[in-house]
């Protein structure tokens, strides 16, 4: 919208300085309606600041436009050089109509001169031109009109591919390649986000920081492939069993972590057993070969911290303890419904 309204005050300075060019030739009346014209644009310019619609103002600058070059070719303008301004319209109205809009005005403008030069009997048409240069004028519209097509088409088609490929590169930034989850990176955002709505309006969130037990065995065991396999499927079976607005991102090697907003710990804690509940019962394999899989997690809930470091700093003792007590657990423990003895003591 800046660039139209640069447009605008070019225009109207122009306007205003042939038009006193016009007058002071002694062609009056074309000095005043050039005028007209520069008044036309200022008062779009008002209502653009009145309403604050671009699209409004978009359209009402074309109208104008349009009106000024169609007038410009019906009564020569200046010594029968008011087509020459006509130069200008293809490449601006593609710009700011886009291909399809701009070819309906364009084609329309096209049909209007062609009638103009046709018919110049008609009340509002007050010159005349030759034939030469008719079909020159016409011919020669019509390959800048091409041109400013296939140019705005290309420069279009340019920044689509560039948007894509920024959005690509961006997507590529936040997500995990092996997994496609998110990475740390994008965790780390979010978490800022979650942290920062968690302050404004106390939505209250968890973390669940799980890690695969043994995993450098399965490795050892099975080989890096398996690993790879068991990593892929382990994040599938992540994302099959949370909420779709929970994040689960690729933490480090097989250390993953989910956020879970607008959750209590109870809730958490909760989740966390039913997905450790899920990995202990799901069934990995890799090339027929069937890898028993555990994981153990560290939970926590943000309502007791501080701060974002502080909350990660906690879930990760718990996860370390739910290793050092023997893996295949959550910390702070629940009650299990598949293990029951071995959940007692420090139940939430
Ligand atoms: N296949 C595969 N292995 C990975 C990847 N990232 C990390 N690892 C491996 O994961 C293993 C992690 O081993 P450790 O940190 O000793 O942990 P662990 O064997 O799971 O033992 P605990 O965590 O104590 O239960 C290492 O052998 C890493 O090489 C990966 O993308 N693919």
């Amino acid at each position: 919208m800046q660039v139209l309204q640069w447009l605008t005050y070019a225009g109207v300075f122009v306007l205003i300085a042939i038009g006193i060019k016009s007058i002071l030739s002694e062609h009056l009346r074309h000095g005043y309606i050039l005028f007209v014209f520069a008044l036309l644009m200022m008062l779009n310019l008002v209502i653009l600041h009145r309403t604050g619609s671009g699209n409004t103002f978009l359209r009402i600058f074309i109208g104008i436009v349009a009106a000024l070059f169609i007038y410009l070719v019906a009564t020569g303008g200046e010594s029968n050089t008011g087509p020459l301004w006509f130069y200008v319209f293809p490449p601006l109205i593609f710009y700011m109509l886009g291909l399809r809009q701009g070819l309906v005005v364009m084609t329309s403008c096209l049909l209007v001169i062609a009638v103009i030069f046709k018919f110049p009997e008609l009340p509002f048409v007050i010159t005349e031109y030759n034939p030469d240069f008719q079909l020159r004028f016409l011919t020669s519209m019509t390959f800048v009109t091409v041109f400013s097509y296939i140019l705005d088409f290309s420069r279009r088609r340019a920044r689509n591919d560039l948007i894509d490929l920024a959005e690509r590169y961006d997507l590529a930034s936040r997500t995990d390649e092996l997994t496609r989850l998110s990475n740390r990176r994008d965790m780390r955002n979010r978490l800022d986000t979650e942290y920062y709505r968690f302050k404004r309006h106390g939505h209250h969130f968890s973390v669940v920081l799980m890690d695969i037990d043994h995993f450098k065995r399965i490795n050892d065991g099975y080989g890096h492939d398996a690993g790879d396999e068991v990593l892929k499927d382990f994040a599938k079976l992540l994302k099959e069993h949370s909420r779709h607005l929970d994040v689960i991102s690729r933490w480090g090697g097989e250390e993953f972590l989910i956020l879970l907003p607008e959750t209590s710990l109870v809730q958490a804690l909760a989740l966390a057993e039913r997905l450790r509940f899920a990995v202990e019962s799901a069934e990995f394999s890799y090339q027929s070969m069937l890898i028993p899989v555990t994981m153990s997690a560290g939970v926590c809930s943000i309502s007791q911290f501080e701060s974002i470091e502080g909350l990660l700093r906690q879930t990760d003792i718990n996860l370390y303890e739910a290793k050092m007590k023997g893996r295949n657990r959550i910390v702070p423990m629940v009650k299990s419904t598949s293990r029951p003895e071995e959940h007692d003591s420090e139940s939430v």
